[in-house]
């Protein structure tokens, strides 16, 4: 199928010559421009502070694509030209109102500036994204057609979320806002609506009367990567639970929505959020488990402990590690708890959802097999993306009588989909802001509601401020983390 290219726009990045521009953006913009899904017309602003002339800056985004885009993504050299023939450069200080008006003079330039969106991303520092809103306001180019992308972090707790999402509500509309959570641009975390509500088989199997238990894993090989002093401030419940490991949880959690529009998807994310149950400080006791990496081996070399990475205050008490109970108060998942874990340095990537489904009423087989009585379906995010339903079979062979035997019934995306790649996630979000679809965007009120939750948590931890359990890189997280699922009779799907 020949690839439809989304409407012309203007595109406009502030903090172009940053990080996540070289990693992601350019790359995940080349790629659409590579598919054909951006118009002839649609053109790219780069701002930041460094004082490069065009040709310097441009040439600074070929090395930075150079240096990230996977191997095999290179495309040609023709095709990587005509890419940065769409940028242009303007050096402009962020936080001074005298040289916005730079945006004006571009996008009066260009040919998209008729009809065509301005789609403004913002991957700065946050503190200036108040900043850069204000001086946004005063410009022709901004109006009621322009999309503001904002990056992570929404706020470092519920107030200054609300803050933040009121300084932008003052000059955009909720509906201009796409709030960045990527693992949303996920392929196999959009396929999760495809799965729950595509297939009946599942559809109708997705509660409490069925499903006993759910694991979310999100694993990281990875230590901070130079990021100590983002890193510190924010550790691994707000860096990485109240986003990413909430938004799966709510897409695994919410009712059917009546059809696939930002809102009905958002509305039911949301009211997943309203009825997570509030960690009173008893439950913190035994639902919540903290921990910090020490040196150890990682991918067979040895790393230092967080404590001892470039930058680190060696008193520092932030978690890199978090594992948690969560319920779910209402009729779907009454009595099912969600056990969710995260953290760096463990002993792999890998980040997986477990379905345990319960047993069947009545067990006919041999006792000593009782165990392997329980189906589970097993989404494995990333990496090796697809699926496996363990069922249980006769074990073939005369001489085997009735016994059982546990197998996969096995999806590898990979192996049965005949794509040539799986796109980055960033690619996909991008994409859904040029067509202007914003299912895949965080909107204000679930933000909130998440914040609302973990500052709940984290109010409630009395044992927050103290030092968290240590566990040796490369391992699973502390052993604290064990116990808290072993109390319920259960293990961790690798430690079954
Ligand atoms: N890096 C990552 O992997 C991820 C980052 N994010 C978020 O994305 C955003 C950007 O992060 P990252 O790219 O790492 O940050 P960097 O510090 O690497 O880049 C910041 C960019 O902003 C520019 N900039 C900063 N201050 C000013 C100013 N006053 N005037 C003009 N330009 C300015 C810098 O310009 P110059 O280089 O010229 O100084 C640079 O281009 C942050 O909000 C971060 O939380 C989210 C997820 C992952
Ligand atoms: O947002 C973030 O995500 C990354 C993990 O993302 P992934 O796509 O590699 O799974 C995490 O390392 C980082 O700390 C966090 O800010």
């Amino acid at each position: 199928m020949n690839p439809v290219p989304g409407t012309a726009c203007d595109l406009v990045l502030f903090g172009a010559m940053g990080d996540l521009a070289g990693k992601k953006l350019f790359p995940a913009l080349y790629q659409l421009h590579r598919a054909g899904l951006l118009a002839p017309e649609t053109r790219i602003l780069a701002l930041a502070r460094r004082d490069h002339t065009e040709a310097e800056a441009v040439a600074h985004i070929g090395e930075q694509l150079e240096q990230h885009l996977e191997h095999g993504d290179e495309g040609s050299s023709a095709s990587r030209e005509g890419f940065l023939r769409r940028i242009s450069y303007r050096q402009l200080d962020f936080a001074s109102a005298d040289g916005y008006r730079v945006l004006d003079d571009w996008r009066e330039q260009g040919a998209a500036a008729a009809a065509g969106t301005v789609i403004v991303y913002y991957a700065t520092p946050p503190g200036l994204y108040p900043t850069i809103t204000g001086h946004l306001a005063g410009l022709r180019c901004c109006d009621s057609k322009t999309r503001i992308v904002v990056e992570k972090p929404i706020g470092q707790d519920l107030a200054s979320a609300r803050e933040l999402n009121d300084q932008l509500a003052d000059v955009f509309h909720e509906d201009q806002i796409y709030r960045i959570d990527h693992y949303l641009g996920k392929e196999t975390v959009q396929n999760l609506i495809a799965l729950r509500f595509a297939n009946n088989l599942f559809a109708s199997q997705w509660d409490q009367n069925h499903i006993s238990h759910v694991e979310i894993t999100v694993a990281e090989s990875v230590g901070i990567n130079g990021r100590w002093s983002y890193f510190d401030s924010a550790g691994q419940m707000r860096d990485m639970v109240q986003s990413h490991l909430l938004q799966l949880l709510c897409l695994l959690a919410m009712d059917p929505p009546s059809d696939l529009s930002s809102d009905s998807i958002r509305d039911e994310k949301v009211k997943v959020l309203k009825a997570l149950r509030p960690m009173t400080p008893d439950l913190v006791n035994t639902h919540l488990v903290r921990g910090q990496y020490t040196a150890g081996t990682s991918e067979g070399r040895p790393v230092p402990g967080y404590l001892e990475e470039d930058g680190a205050n060696p008193d520092s008490h932030t978690e890199t590690f978090v594992a948690l109970k969560v319920e779910i108060e209402n009729w779907r998942w009454a009595g099912v708890p969600f056990y969710i874990r995260t953290g760096k340095r463990l002993p792999e990537k890998r980040s997986e959802v477990i379905i345990h489904f319960k047993p069947a009423p009545h067990y006919i087989f041999d006792p000593d097999q009782k165990h392997l009585a329980n189906n589970k379906l097993i989404i494995r995010l990333q990496p090796d993306e697809g699926m496996a339903l363990q069922i249980l079979t006769k074990d073939q062979g005369l001489s085997r009588g009735m016994r059982l035997r546990q197998g996969p019934l096995d999806l590898t995306f990979a192996e049965t989909f005949d794509h040539d790649r799986i796109p980055d996630a960033y690619e996909r979000l991008l994409l859904e802001v040029i067509k202007g679809n914003q299912y895949l965007f965080v909107r204000r009120d679930e933000v909130e509601y998440a914040w609302q939750w973990v500052d709940q948590l984290l109010a409630n931890c009395h044992e927050c401020d103290a030092h968290p359990k240590r566990y040796a890189a490369g391992t699973w997280g502390p052993v604290a983390s064990i116990a808290m699922i072993t109390r319920d009779s259960r293990s961790w799907y690798e430690d079954a």
